[in-house]
C-alpha cells in the first residue's frame, strides 16, 4: 500500500471541484462547497491524482488507460492542426475533401494513426486501467482506518482525509476510487456518524474488512507514566481503553481529537511531554514516539468493522457468503419493525445488525391531544445487515414483502462477507 504523507490529508475545506462533477443531487454540505478547485486543492490533488502520463504512451497503439486515451485525443488534435496550418501554407488549402452535406472535413489521417474506438472498459468507473487503486479513509498515516484501507486493497494508494464526510466526497468527486470507514467496534459499538453520512450520500457498500484493533499508549521518548497528566485519541480508542486506563494507575485527563495517529502526531509535533497518545505500534514509528503500554485495549480480540464505499455497486454473487445492508424507515407502530424482521425470519436469513438512529428530517413530533400522556416522540431510521445476496430469491422476496410495511426503503450494497478468520493480534 502507498501511503500519502500527512501535509495532504484532504480536508472539507479543499474538496472542491466543478459542481458538473458531483454525480448525485446535491445536500445542503455539499452546496456549502466552492464550485472551484482552490490551491489547496489543487495541490493535493496534483499529489493524488496518478502520474502524468508518460508521453511515449501517446502514440496511439500504446493506449492504455482513459487518460492515456484524453491526453492523445488533445496531442491528436493540436497535431491535426498544425498539420492543417502547413498544408494550409503549401496549397492554400485546396486539398480539402467537402462531403455531401456540404461541410469540409478534416485532412486525412493516415490509416494507422486512426484513433481506436472507446471500449466499455475505458469507461469502467474504477479503477482507471493500469492506475492504482485510490482508497480514502479518515485520519493520518498510522490511523486503524489506513490498515484497514491496505486490508481491503493491498496495493492501494491510502488518502488520508481529516473526517468522514470529507472520504465521502473524495469519492464522489473522483478524486477518490473507494472509502474505507469504520462502522462499528466489538467494544465501543456503532459509529454513528458513518450511518448517517451512508444516508445522506449515495455511495455504495461493496465490502467489508474487520481489523483487530490493538492500540499502544505512546509518549515522547524519555516519558514516564508518572509524567502524564493527559491522555488524548479518538473517542472509540478512549472508550476501547477506558477500563486499561484506569487499571494502569494513570492520573490523567482524557481528551478526544480526530484520529488515533493524528493524537500521535499532535503530541510529537507539539513535543508535549506530560501527554500520551493512545494510538497504534505503527503510529510510534512514523512519529519516533515510545510505547509505554502494550495492548491496552480492555478486551484481546478487539475488533472493528469496516466498509468500502465506490461509486457504483458490485454485482451480488451466490457462490460466495454475501451480506446485505439496508435502512428504512416507517410510519408509527411499533408492530412494522416485527414484520420487517419477521420478513426474513421466515426465509430463514440471519440478521447480523440491527441499528435505530433518530430521522434526522423530522426528529421530534409532537402529539395530538387524543394522546395526552407522551409528550413526543421520535421517528427512526433502521439500518439492518442480513446474511444474504441480493442475488438470492430469498433476499429479494424478503425485500419485496419489507417495502410493503415500510414508507422508505433502500439498499445500501450487497457485498461479500469478511470470512477472513481473526484472532488478538499483535498489530
Ligand atoms: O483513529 C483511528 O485510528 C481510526 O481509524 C478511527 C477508529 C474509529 O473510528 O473507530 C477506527 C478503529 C478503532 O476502533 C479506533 C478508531
Amino acid at each position: 500500500m502507498h501511503c500519502v504523507a500527512p501535509s495532504s490529508s484532504i480536508s472539507l475545506k479543499s474538496i472542491t471541484a466543478p459542481a458538473a462533477v458531483i454525480n448525485r443531487p446535491s445536500h445542503a454540505k455539499i452546496q456549502c462547497v466552492a464550485s472551484r478547485f482552490d490551491a489547496a486543492a489543487a495541490a493535493s490533488n496534483q499529489q493524488l491524482s496518478t502520474a502524468a502520463p508518460n508521453t511515449s504512451n501517446f502514440a496511439l497503439g500504446g493506449i492504455k488507460s482513459r487518460s492515456d486515451w484524453q491526453s492523445s485525443c488533445a496531442i491528436l488534435a493540436s497535431k491535426v492542426e498544425s498539420q492543417q496550418q502547413n498544408a494550409d501554407k503549401s496549397t492554400g488549402g485546396a486539398d480539402k475533401i467537402t462531403v455531401v452535406n456540404g461541410h469540409t472535413s478534416l485532412d486525412l489521417v493516415a490509416i494507422n494513426n486512426l484513433p481506436k474506438p472507446l471500449t466499455i472498459a475505458d469507461l469502467s468507473p474504477a479503477p482507471l486501467h493500469g492506475s492504482t487503486l485510490r482508497v480514502a479513509y479518515q485520519g493520518v498515516p498510522g490511523a486503524y482506518s489506513e490498515a484497514a484501507a491496505g486490508k481491503a486493497y493491498p496495493n492501494c494508494e491510502a488518502i488520508p482525509c481529516d473526517q468522514f464526510e470529507v472520504a465521502f466526497q473524495a469519492v464522489e468527486l473522483w478524486i477518490a476510487d473507494r472509502a474505507v470507514l469504520p462502522v462499528e467496534n466489538s467494544l465501543g459499538g456503532s459509529i454513528h456518524r458513518n450511518y448517517d453520512l451512508l444516508l445522506r450520500h449515495r455511495l455504495h457498500i461493496v465490502g467489508e474488512v474487520q481489523l483487530p484493533v490493538h492500540h499502544c499508549l505512546l509518549a515522547l521518548p524519555g516519558v514516564r507514566k508518572e509524567f502524564l497528566n493527559r491522555v488524548i485519541s479518538h473517542p472509540q480508542a478512549l472508550s476501547q481503553c477506558e477500563a486499561t486506563l484506569t487499571k494502569l494507575g494513570l492520573n490523567v485527563t482524557r481528551e478526544a481529537v480526530d484520529d488515533t495517529a493524528g493524537a500521535a502526531e499532535f503530541v510529537a509535533a507539539n513535543n508535549l511531554r506530560d501527554t500520551a497518545a493512545i494510538a497504534s505500534a505503527r503510529a510510534a514509528e512514523l512519529y519516533g514516539m515510545n510505547i509505554l503500554a502494550d495492548g491496552i485495549q480492555d478486551d484481546s480480540s478487539n475488533v472493528t468493522r469496516f466498509v468500502m464505499l465506490a461509486r457504483e455497486p458490485i454485482i451480488p454473487r451466490v457462490d460466495i457468503p454475501f451480506k446485505t445492508s439496508i435502512v428504512f424507515a416507517h410510519e408509527q407502530g411499533t408492530s412494522v419493525l416485527f414484520k420487517v424482521l419477521s420478513a426474513f425470519a421466515f426465509r430463514n436469513i440471519s440478521l447480523t445488525k440491527i441499528e435505530s438512529r433518530p430521522h434526522r428530517n423530522r426528529p421530534i413530533r409532537l402529539v395530538g391531544d387524543e394522546n395526552v400522556g407522551t409528550a413526543k416522540h421520535f421517528e427512526y431510521l433502521f439500518y439492518v445487515d442480513f446474511e444474504a445476496s441480493m442475488a438470492d430469491v430469498r433476499a429479494q422476496n424478503a425485500l419485496a414483502e419489507v417495502q410493503e410495511f415500510t414508507s422508505f426503503l433502500r439498499v445500501l450494497g450487497s457485498y461479500p462477507m469478511d470470512m477472513t478468520p481473526w484472532s488478538p493480534s499483535s498489530q
